[in-house]
């Protein structure tokens, strides 16, 4: 079967930063694929060039076998994307927008018609469909985002950090939506931070790490037989020892009145307020 996803040589640099530095990203069709990375590795910059919206200045993207940046209408009507700072069109309402939507995707007004009706009602933004975009809350955007780059029915969906600020129901009703994307066939890739959601949701994950995929493949075989959470933090060198911090500072505040000495205490505005009979000493 062919990759719904697979990079070569991905490069993209901001002046003298290296963003991404020769990505080979590979996502089998089918999978519901997790692209996990700290801040700054180069995720959505990565998703950026495969999703036709950053030109590469190096290396090659395909989506189902077709090159992103030579067959650009093919892979754009195969695709739906809900890109990081997603920005709507704000005075349409969530009704409209999706009507809007369909029409520029070129399906058939009835189509589109039928579809952001139901789209609505599973993403419980039916009772505000008729409510201008820019009144709507930041789940409730992601949702109507995502229904947006569903409409069309597309082959792979691309989503920077879906879950961001959406509340545990919405994220649950995302979530559905999405493994029945899957269930049918669709591809899926999320950037997140979350591992226990990537853990939850994955079959397959992709790691990176200062522009580079550190790890990739089956959740299981990347994970082994530790946690997610643990990988990431092996592999991103983010394991401390819990030792020397260099904030010994910090919180300082919080020290006893021994610790501190008498005359520190009556200038620090200590939380509770009040330490009772003056004494130093909590009750
Ligand atoms: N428009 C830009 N101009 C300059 N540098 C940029 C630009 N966009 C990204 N970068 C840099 O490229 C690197 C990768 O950024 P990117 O946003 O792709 O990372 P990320 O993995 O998505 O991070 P995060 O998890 O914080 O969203 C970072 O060092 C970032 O500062």
């Amino acid at each position: 079967m062919t990759d719904a996803v697979r990079t070569q040589g991905l490069f993209k640099r901001y002046g003298p930063q290296v963003a991404v530095a020769g990505v080979d990203l590979v996502v089998p069709a089918g999978s519901f694929a997790g692209l996990v990375g700290p801040n700054g590795a180069g995720k959505t910059t990565t998703l950026s060039m495969i999703t036709g919206l950053l030109r590469p200045d190096g290396g090659r993207a395909e989506v189902d076998g077709l090159d992103v940046w030579r067959d650009q209408v093919q892979v754009k009507a195969r695709i739906g994307v809900l890109p990081e700072g997603l920005r709507l069109f704000e005075r349409l309402s969530g009704r409209e927008l999706l009507h809007y939507s369909g029409r520029l995707r070129g399906i058939p007004k009835a189509d589109v018609l039928g579809r952001a009706e139901d789209l609505l009602q599973v993403m419980d933004l039916a009772g505000a469909a008729d409510k201008l975009v820019v009144d709507y809350s930041t789940g409730m955007r992601k949702k109507i985002g995502l229904a947006a780059a569903l409409l069309h029915n597309p082959s792979v969906l691309f989503l920077d950090e879906p879950f961001e600020g959406v509340d545990p129901v919405s994220a649950n009703t995302l979530t559905e939506v999405l493994q029945r994307f899957t269930a049918s066939g669709s591809t899926v890739i999320f950037s997140s931070h979350v591992m226990d959601l990537v853990e939850r949701l994955c079959d397959w994950v992709s790691v990176m790490n200062g522009g580079h995929i550190v790890a990739q493949g089956p959740l299981e075989k990347v994970r082994g037989d530790r946690s997610l959470n643990d990988t990431f933090l092996a592999l991103v060198g983010g394991q401390r020892d819990g030792g020397d911090t260099g904030l010994t500072w910090l919180g300082a505040k919080n020290l006893g009145a021994k610790d501190l000495g008498a005359g520190d205490l009556g200038s620090r505005n200590l939380p509770g307020g009040d330490l009772g009979a003056g004494d130093g000493e909590p009750k």
